[in-house]
C-alpha cells in the first residue's frame, strides 16, 4: 500500500517490540499504539518490501485493557511502548511474544517447562538508573532523551520509570542555573539511586574518587562501582536472585561458576546459600574488582578472573562438571559462538541462563539443544514493565 493510504483493520496481535499487527489485502502491517482486537481507521507511514507501518487514524473499537498512558512523551519517546495497555495483560502479551518467536525460530521445549511469568511491582518508578542526553539548537538547551526519530532530544521533566528520588533530584536541578550552564553538546548525565546512598550523578564518566555505591539484594549488601552494571529494577533483580537461590538449594552443587558476573551478584547468592568454591569471570575490570571485594566477604574459597567468558569456558577441564553448576548473565547479545561452543563441548550437566534478549537466547537454546541440553524451565520475567524489553531465567540439563 502507498504511503498515505487509508484502510479499516483489526489487530490481530502484538509483535516483539510492541507494535500492534493487522493484515490488510494479505500485507502486514505495524501500528505502534495499538492492541489486539481493536478496531481502527490506519495510515501508511512507510512502505518496506514485506510489511508497512502505519499511524492511528481513528479508533472504531478499543481493547478492555486499553488505559491513559499518563506521560506527555509517550508515542514520542522510544522507552515505554505499553503504558497504553493494563500492566497485567502488558505482561501477558509479552510472554505470548516469545512463544511465538520460540516457535517461529523453531524452537521446541515440553509445555510444562514454561512457567507463569512474573510481574515485578512496582511497574512504574522502579529504574535505579536514567541517563539524559544534552542538545543544543540555536542556544536553546535539551536536557532528556532521544526521541523515536533518534534525532531530537526532548527535555524530561520526570521520567515515569525512573525512581521517585530520580525525579525529585532532577527537578531540582533543572532550576540550578549552575548546573545547566555546566551541561555541554552531546553530554551525558547518569543518575543512580540506591537506597543506602540516596541519588548519585554525573556527567559523562563517574569521577574516579567516586565511591562505590551499595546495593540490597536477598543475597545481602553488594558493593558495586557507580560505572559497572547493576540490575536496573530492584524488585526485578532480587526475584532472579531468589529463583537461582532456590535453585542452588535444589541441585546442592559444591561449585558454582558465575560468567558475565558483574558485581558478582549471582556468586554471592551461591554463597549464601552455603557454596563455597566460586569462579566468577567479568570482563569490566571495576566490576571485577568489586565481585572479588563482595565475595572474598562471603567465602575464603572464590576465584574472581578479571576476563573473557568464553575463554573461561574454553580452559574449563572434564574435571570441573561433576557437581558443578554454571550461571551465565551474558549482555543482549547472548552467548559468543566460541562461548557456545565451549559450552556444548564441555561436560556441564547444569546450567542457569539468564537473558535480556529473547531473540538470542532462542538463538542459543537451539545451540544448547543441540549440544545435549534440555530445557527444564523458563520464566519470564517483566523487568522492564511498560517498555518492550523483558528478562528469562531459564534453567537447563543433561540427561
Ligand atoms: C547482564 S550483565 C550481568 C551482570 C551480573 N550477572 C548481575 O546480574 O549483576 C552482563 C555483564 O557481562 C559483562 N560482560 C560483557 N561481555 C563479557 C565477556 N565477554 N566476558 C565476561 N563478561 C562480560 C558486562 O560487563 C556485564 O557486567
Amino acid at each position: 500500500m502507498r504511503t498515505g493510504t487509508e484502510f479499516q483493520c483489526e489487530i490481530e496481535t502484538c509483535a516483539l517490540g510492541g507494535d500492534g499487527i493487522a493484515r490488510v489485502d494479505g500485507e502486514v502491517v505495524f501500528l505502534p499504539g495499538t492492541l489486539p482486537g481493536e478496531k481502527l481507521i490506519g495510515r501508511i507511514t512507510a512502505e518496506k518490501k514485506n510489511f508497512s507501518r502505519a499511524e492511528i487514524v481513528r479508533f472504531g473499537a478499543t481493547s478492555p485493557h486499553r488505559v491513559e498512558p499518563g506521560c506527555p512523551y509517550f508515542g514520542r519517546c522510544p522507552g515505554c511502548r505499553y503504558l497504553h495497555a493494563d500492566y497485567a495483560y502488558e505482561t501477558a502479551l509479552k510472554q505470548r511474544q516469545l512463544l511465538d518467536h520460540m516457535k517461529a525460530a523453531g524452537f521446541e521445549c515440553a509445555p510444562e517447562a514454561v512457567a507463569e511469568p512474573f510481574a515485578p511491582k512496582p511497574e512504574l518508578g522502579y529504574r535505579n538508573k536514567i541517563v539524559l542526553h544534552t542538545h543544543k539548537v540555536k542556544g536553546e538547551t535539551f536536557f532528556g532523551y532521544v526521541m523515536a526519530d533518534n534525532t531530537t532530544v526532548t527535555d524530561i521533566a520526570n521520567c515515569p520509570l525512573a525512581n521517585p528520588a530520580i525525579n525529585a533530584e532532577l527537578a531540582g536541578l533543572r532550576g540550578d542555573k549552575g548546573f545547566l550552564h555546566s551541561l555541554h553538546e552531546g553530554m551525558d548525565v547518569t543518575f543512580r539511586h540506591t537506597e543506602h546512598d540516596g541519588v548519585k550523578f554525573w556527567r559523562n564518566a563517574p569521577a574516579k574518587n567516586l565511591t562505590w555505591l551499595r546495593e540490597e539484594t536477598p543475597a545481602g549488601t553488594l558493593s558495586v562501582p557507580c560505572g559497572s552494571f547493576f540490575q536496573v529494577n530492584p524488585a526485578g533483580g532480587a526475584h532472579l536472585v531468589k529463583r537461582f537461590m532456590e535453585t542452588v538449594k535444589r541441585l546442592e552443587p559444591s561449585r558454582v561458576i558465575d560468567l558475565y558476573a558483574g558485581a558478582g551478584l549471582f556468586g554471592c547468592a551461591a554463597a549464601a546459600c552455603g557454596v563455597s568454591d566460586i569462579l566468577a569471570v567479568e570482563s569490566d575490570a571495576a566490576a571485577a574488582e568489586a565481585a572479588r571485594f563482595n565475595l572474598a566477604r562471603r567465602t575464603a574459597n572464590a576465584r574472581v578472573a578479571a576476563g573473557d567468558a568464553g575463554d573461561a569456558l574454553k580452559e574449563l577441564g572434564r574435571e570441573d562438571a561433576a557437581h558443578t553448576l554454571l550461571i551465565v548473565d551474558p549482555p543482549r547479545n547472548g552467548l559468543a559462538f566460541a562461548a557456545m561452543q565451549a559450552l556444548t563441548r564441555s561436560t556441564l550437566g547444569q546450567l542457569v541462563y539468564v537473558s535480556c534478549n529473547p531473540a538470542t537466547w532462542t538463538r542459543d537454546a537451539i545451540r544448547l539443544g543441540k549440544g545435549g541440553f534440555r530445557l527444564r524451565r523458563l520464566e519470564l520475567v517483566n523487568m522492564f514493565p511498560r517498555t518492550e524489553h523483558f528478562e528469562l531465567f531459564s534453567e537447563w540439563v543433561r540427561d
